[in-house]
């Protein structure tokens, strides 16, 4: 097989063969970006599809407007479109420069394709690249779905993402371009080995091809095998998934805790992420899962990150976004009383002072003038409230007679007046009053 009807195999695959569809063939001027462009513009014009060259300057070596002015020539001898787009150096961010200019490429990629309406878009993208990517990741570590690598065709904006080089080598692609004549620049920063990928494109994927020549292959071939399995656990995922959940979607800790050992940690991560819409590590979710399976007599929840929690009750799990949470006072802090206003003041405790009965159950009690402004704040030591009869009783008395426990008794709030005198002790008890100038209703409601 030639070459060229290898890559005329690789576009029926992508089903591009029409001169009725458009695609958009980002070259950036190296060698494998002009060979793919040379190949296309080798298909039999009754199948060729139309071709929309796009190219980035991104202002960041001294020959990149070489290269743009070249390509701009290129295109006019041959009579093709070309779309260009600068990275103007003002827009460079500081740091995380190659994934800025990554961003930028893509979405001009599917501006092009958008405004040409293009069916696809073209990369370059080659079996050396495959493997660089795939030792990078072995090296790095993560989730096994990466080591799938690249696809040969994915969707992108609004059609696909195609990478018609994928089975060919750099050498390969080198050859033809020698043997074609095909022009190209050789980007300089390829040489420089304190980047990751040059080091191991010039270290260790020659030194593996010593083992073997046929590194490639082998790596294309695990990376078929690992994208089938991975298929094949992603349908019986669905499968268990949908025995193991309520109509609602919570999650049946009885029918779940049931499944294959094996199979529990996949569908509990299937389910999470279904949940919330987020991807959470192997090594987060196994905490997780333990503590969806152990015993637990009453309620319990676990927070997961600062947007969603795990709330267990009754023999289910439910994933729920966390509620906003109210900034935790601490212990010198205040909050002013709002008259007639609910106040939120923990995140299960909302009060209110009410010149009226509010619908809920209140407490009247008697104001007078200099008790404004009232406040409130953690109770301190010290605290104590009026007692019938003319006593007193410290605040820290009452939550250990009242068997709050100690991890729970930081978070009990008091109201006060200007005098700094308590007057209740929220959820607890109120102080001791029998006149006034104002009655008012101190309510409280716990939300969860
Ligand atoms: N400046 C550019 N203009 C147009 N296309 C480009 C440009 N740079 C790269 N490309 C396209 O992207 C392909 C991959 O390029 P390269 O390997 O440099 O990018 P990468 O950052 O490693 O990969 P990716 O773009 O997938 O993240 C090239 O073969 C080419 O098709």
């Amino acid at each position: 097989m030639t070459p060229i009807q290898k890559f005329h195999r690789q576009l029926a695959a992508a089903k591009l063969l029409s001169p009725q569809q458009t695609v958009v063939v980002a070259v950036s001027t190296g060698v494998d970006s002009m060979v793919l462009l040379h190949l296309l513009q080798q298909l039999p014009m009754t199948e060729r599809p139309q071709l929309v060259v796009a190219h980035v300057n991104h202002h960041l070596r001294d020959q990149s407007q070489a290269e743009a002015d070249y390509l701009r020539r290129y295109c006019q001898q041959q009579h093709l479109k070309l779309v260009l787009a600068d990275w103007v150096t003002a827009e460079h961010p500081q740091s995380g420069i190659e994934a800025a200019g990554r961003q930028f490429r893509y979405q001009f990629f599917a501006n092009v394709m958008h405004d040409n309406q293009a069916a696809a878009v073209l990369t370059a993208h080659h079996a050396n690249d495959q493997v660089e990517t795939y030792i990078m990741k072995l090296a790095r570590g993560g989730d096994i779905a990466q080591l799938t690598g690249i696809a040969a065709s994915r969707p992108f904006a609004t059609g696909q993402l195609v990478r018609p080089l994928l089975t060919w080598s750099k050498a390969q692609l080198r050859d033809y371009a020698t043997e074609q004549h095909v022009v190209y620049f050789e980007d300089v920063t390829n040489q420089d080995v304190q980047l990751t990928r040059n080091r191991i494109r010039q270290r260790v994927v020659p030194e593996l091809m010593t083992v073997n020549p046929q590194l490639l292959n082998h790596v294309a071939d695990y990376q078929q095998q690992l994208a089938t399995l991975l298929a094949a656990k992603a349908q019986m995922v669905t499968v268990l998934l949908s025995q193991v959940i309520t109509s609602t979607g919570a999650l049946l800790v009885s029918q779940w805790s049931t499944l294959p050992s094996q199979w529990q940690l996949a569908v509990f991560s299937t389910w999470l992420e279904k949940q919330t819409h987020q991807l959470f590590t192997e090594s987060k979710l196994q905490p997780l899962v333990s503590w969806g399976q152990r015993q637990q007599p009453a309620a319990s929840r676990l927070t997961l990150n600062a947007t969603w929690e795990l709330h267990r009750n009754a023999g289910i799990i439910e994933a729920l976004p966390i509620k906003k949470r109210v900034k935790k006072l601490m212990p010198h802090e205040k909050i002013m009383v709002d008259l007639n206003q609910w106040q939120k003041i923990t995140t299960t405790q909302t009060v209110g002072i009410f010149t009226q009965a509010p619908n809920v159950t209140s407490q009247p009690f008697w104001l007078t003038t200099t008790d404004w402004p009232l406040m409130w704040r953690p109770w301190q030591a010290g605290d104590r409230i009026a007692l019938k009869g003319g006593g007193h009783q410290t605040v820290r008395r009452l939550l250990i007679n009242q068997k709050v426990p100690v991890e729970l008794r930081g978070q009990v709030l008091v109201l006060v007046n200007a005098q700094g005198n308590v007057l209740w002790v929220v959820g607890h008890k109120f102080s001791y009053r029998t006149a006034g100038t104002q009655t008012v209703f101190l309510a409280l409601k716990h939300e969860s």
